[in-house]
C-alpha cells in the first residue's frame, strides 16, 4: 500500500474576477513509505497547490485521495489535523519559527500537537536529540532571530523530525540560503529521512535539489508532465 496515493485529483482558486483558476490539474501518483521524491517546475506551475493537498493542509479538490490507506475526503477535520499533527512535517522557505518562543520551545511545539502529547520528560529528550541530529544541541535557550539563516531551517527540520513523521514536505527549503548552505541543509535533510525511514516530497526549483531524490515530478499548468527515477 503506498503512503500517498492520488487518482485524477484537480483543485480550483477562486480569483477576483469571479474565474476560476485551475491549480492542480487530474493529477494521479503514488509516494511509497521511505522514498524521495521531488517536485519541479516553472513558477505557478501548481507545485504548492499540489504539495498543500497531499500534506492535508487543503480539502478543496476532486478526485481520489488516499492517506496510509484513509480517504481523505471522509475524515473529520479534527482527524485530519490529527493524523497531519502526528505523521507529516514541514518545512518551508521561510523557515515559519515562532519569535517570541526559544529555540527549544520551537521544536518541541510540534510534539505539543499529538494526540498523545509525550510526557515533559520524553519532550525534553526528544527535543534534545533532534536538535543535536542538526547540530543545534548548544542553541536550545536561544531567540530564532539570533540564528543564521541555515541554523533557523536547521531548527525547522528537527521540529519537522522530532515526532518521527512518516511524511517530510519541503517547500523550497533552500529558497532563501546560498548555495552551500543549500547543499549542507539537504545533505541533513537527506541524511535525516533516511535515517528516520520518512518518505520525503521535496518542492523545489533547483535541478541539483531534485535530482538527489530517487524520484522526481516534473509539474506545468497544474499537470504531472514527467516522472522520472532519478535512481
Ligand atoms: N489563493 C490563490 N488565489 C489566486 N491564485 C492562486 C492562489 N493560490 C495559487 N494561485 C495560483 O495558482 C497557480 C499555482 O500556484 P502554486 O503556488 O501552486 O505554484 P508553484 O509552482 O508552487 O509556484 P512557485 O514556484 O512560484 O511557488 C499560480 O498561477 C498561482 O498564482
Amino acid at each position: 500500500m503506498s503512503l500517498v496515493s492520488l487518482h485524477e485529483v484537480s483543485a480550483e482558486v477562486k480569483l477576483g474576477n469571479g474565474q476560476s483558476l485551475r491549480t492542480v490539474d487530474n493529477v494521479s501518483l503514488n509516494l511509497e513509505a521511505g522514498r524521495t521524491y521531488s517536485l519541479v517546475g516553472k513558477s505557478g506551475s501548481g507545485k504548492t497547490s499540489l504539495a498543500s493537498i497531499i500534506g492535508l493542509l487543503n480539502s478543496s479538490y476532486t478526485g481520489q485521495f488516499t492517506y496510509q490507506g484513509l480517504e481523505v475526503a471522509s475524515l473529520r477535520d479534527s482527524r485530519k489535523s490529527a493524523l497531519r499533527a502526528e505523521s507529516i512535517g514541514f518545512v518551508f522557505q521561510n523557515y515559519s519559527l515562532i519569535k517570541h518562543l526559544n529555540v527549544f520551545e520551537n521544536v518541541e511545539l510540534a510534539l505539543m500537537y499529538m494526540s498523545s502529547r509525550p510526557s515533559s520528560k520524553a519532550r525534553k529528550r526528544q527535543v534534545q536529540y533532534a536538535l543535536s541530529q542538526v547540530g543545534l544541541e548548544d542553541r536550545m535557550n536561544e531567540s530564532p532571530g539570533r540564528l543564521s539563516g541555515g541554523e533557523q531551517q536547521r531548527v525547522a527540520i528537527a521540529r519537522a523530525l522530532v515526532t518521527r513523521p512518516q511524511l517530510i514536505i519541503c517547500d523550497e527549503p533552500t529558497g532563501a540560503l546560498d548555495t552551500v548552505t543549500s547543499e549542507q541543509i539537504v545533505a541533513i535533510l537527506q541524511q535525516l529521512v533516511n535515517e528516520y525511514g520518512s518518505t520525503l516530497l521535496l518542492v523545489t526549483h533547483d535541478p541539483d535539489l531534485a535530482d538527489t531524490c530517487d524520484e522526481k515530478f516534473v509539474m506545468s499548468r497544474g499537470r504531472i508532465v514527467n516522472a522520472t527515477n532519478v535512481t
